[in-house]
């Protein structure tokens, strides 16, 4: 075991994580620099086109060191955004040590702080790393300064390298073998292995990614998921290169995959221990969580007969991604359709593209929500996460939202305006941080608030600059009301909100206004309206149209007159009919874009 060492990589997106894992294949890999195409190194992350990495890979490497000895470093990668921090805890906990990755020309952000934190709490040694040196604009004696001051750790003499030119690649690997110690654990113990990450494979059924702490594991071995109670048989075992290689046993201290014929990837989930039935664990790894959902959001077929399509889309969907929840929902707006739960706003993202691309999916989407607790006259408490299933008021005796703690992280400059943004949307402060060149905030926010435009907003109020990160903290009572929009008199339940009563006026008004611009003019007058408890407090018309699109094309031109045509319906197929109103997709999510009172 003490050739071994088990690391990860934190760093912020865009920071040259997957670069730098790339290198570190290629160098252990043994392929000479000129071998090694831009390309090759591409053609192994499979998340590069969105540029972010959902699903942790792994590789097992061997590396010769300075001091002859030959060492086993398994690379354990982690996904980079806020939504995914469960699994990053997770894949933190299997290893020893931890490389700090920080773009030297850009300094720590709010995640990576976020992190390295859950990384120190977890005993695992941060050795930081200043990435991108050969950028111009690179300044990585200030950045290993703000290391020290934000994180507290040693940096000043941390490896400068750039993992694009692949300068200081030995050098970090050296730092891996010096200052990463190597694993502990108990060979002939009972079998403890945790399972850092799981997947869907067509051919094998579940892979899952495991560490094993302690004992061993063999094909043939009768296992047990601890959280679960379930049993499999252990069908195989074997590291990744990062391709895939058989092995006869994974032994304490070791990473590696297991495939034992499971067909569910909620048999496997992230977090719980593997351990022998016939030998169990006397206690589970500690830090299981069962992953929650914390936006919601309807998601609706245009056509709708592509219903069933989409179910079956979001069934597929599901099988490689566990945390994805959904359920039918039956909205009198928008026809059949399904409430789906997400991580966060990244993630209903990532599904909503991956729906309309891989699926071809027209699909209408609403506007993200969160989970609110409505305590009722009785005392019971209900959860609902769909705005128009909230009860009318006077029915129940209070409402709860959810909170979250936000940390944020900002250049000094720009704090006036991002403390700004956070008291606009609710926010209270908990905490403020000078360090070094930037400030830690620390906020109370409610996370209705944060759902609906705050990242996009403290990005564009910092110049890009500050960054966060966040966690839930509680359900607290808070003065909401139900905004209804009406078109032409009716009600359409998929455009209902949840706001703050303080803001609620203004909100309606806002919206309604905007839904004027959004919704095309139709051959007849179109009433948009907002209404609080069946008060009406806005209106606006979009007005009829009086001319038809032909009419700009004189006679004549058949092909443009086709043109238009064609321009039309393509127009039109986000489009969904309420009444005998089309509304298009930016319609239903219009709120996104009101301002801030
Ligand atoms: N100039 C320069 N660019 C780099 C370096 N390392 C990575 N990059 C570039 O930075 C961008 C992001 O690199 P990635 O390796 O994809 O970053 P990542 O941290 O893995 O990002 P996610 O996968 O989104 O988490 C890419 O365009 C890389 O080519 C470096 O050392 N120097």
């Amino acid at each position: 075991m003490k050739n071994i060492r088990n690391f990860s990589i934190i760093a912020h997106i865009d920071h040259g994580k997957s670069t730098l894992a790339d290198r570190f294949i290629q160098y252990c890999g043994g392929l000479e620099m000129r071998e090694m195409s831009a390309q090759v190194l591409d053609s192994m992350d499979i998340e590069k086109e969105r540029g972010i990495t959902i699903k942790a890979q792994t590789a097992a490497l061997t590396y010769k060191a300075r001091d002859g000895q030959v060492y086993n470093l398994n690379l354990i990668d982690t996904p980079g955004h806020v939504d995914f921090s469960y699994e990053v805890s997770r894949s933190l906990s299997a290893c020893e040590g931890a490389l700090l990755v920080v773009d030297a020309s850009q300094g720590v952000e709010a995640q990576t702080v976020a992190n390295c934190y859950t990384a120190i709490e977890l005993g695992v040694e941060v050795v930081p790393v200043l990435n991108k040196i050969d950028l111009p604009a690179a300044d990585p004696d200030r950045i290993a300064q703000e290391i020290e001051d934000i994180i507290g750790i040693e940096a000043v003499d941390a490896v400068r390298a750039s993992a694009k030119s692949g300068i200081g690649i030995e050098d970090i690997l050296e730092t891996v073998v010096s200052k990463i110690p190597p694993p502990e654990g108990n060979p002939d113990g009972p079998l403890k292995a945790l399972i850092i990450d799981s997947w869907f494979d067509n051919y094998v059924g579940v892979v899952m990614l495991v560490r094993v702490i302690d004992g061993q594991l063999k094909p043939k071995d009768k296992i047990k998921f601890m959280a679960t109670q379930a049993e499999h048989l252990c069908e195989q075992v074997g590291v990744f290169t990062p391709k895939s290689v058989q092995r006869q046993s994974l032994n304490a201290g070791e990473v590696g995959f297991v495939i034992a014929g499971i067909k569910e990837l909620k048999s496997a989930k992230v977090g719980d221990t593997i351990t022998l039935v016939s030998k169990p664990a006397a206690e589970p790894l500690p830090g299981f969580k069962e992953v929650q959902s914390q936006v919601f959001a309807g998601l609706y077929p245009v056509e709708s007969h592509d219903y069933e399509a989409l179910r079956d889309a979001l069934e597929k969907l599901q099988l490689n991604d566990a945390s994805l929840k959904y359920e039918p929902e039956v909205s009198q707006a928008l026809g059949f359709g399904f409430r789906c739960g997400f991580l966060g706003l990244l993630h209903l993202e990532i599904v909503q593209e991956r729906l309309e691309r891989e699926f071809d999916m027209d699909l209408i989407t609403t506007a993200p929500t969160v989970n609110y607790e409505v305590v009722m006259k009785d005392g019971t408490v209900e959860v609902v996460s769909n705005p128009s299933k909230m009860p009318e008021a006077g029915k129940y005796e209070e409402l709860r939202e959810p909170i979250i703690t936000a940390t944020i992280l900002v250049p000094q400059d720009y704090v006036g305006s991002v403390m700004t943004l956070c008291n606009n949307k609710r926010g209270v402060q908990r905490n403020m941080q000078y360090m070094g060149r930037q400030v830690m905030l620390t906020y109370d926010l409610p996370m209705n608030e944060v759902v609906m435009d705050f990242f996009d907003r403290l990005k564009s109020t910092s110049r890009g600059y500050a960054s966060l990160d966040y966690e839930f903290k509680e359900f607290q009572a808070s003065d909401l009301v139900k905004l209804d929009v009406l078109v032409n008199s009716e009600k359409v339940d998929a455009l209902s909100l949840i706001v703050h009563r303080a803001t609620s006026v203004y909100r309606g008004r806002e919206l309604v206004s905007k839904m004027r611009e959004l919704i095309p003019r139709q051959m007849f007058d179109i009433a948009v309206q907002a209404a609080i408890g069946g008060h009406i407090i806005a209106r606006e018309t979009v007005k009829a149209l009086r001319k038809n699109v032909l009419a700009k094309c004189y006679g004549g031109d058949i092909t443009r007159k086709k043109k238009l045509l064609e321009k039309q319906k393509a127009g039109k197929k986000r489009m969904k009919q309420v009444g005998n109103v089309e509304i298009p997709q930016e319609a239903f999510l219009a709120i996104l874009q009101v301002g801030d009172k």
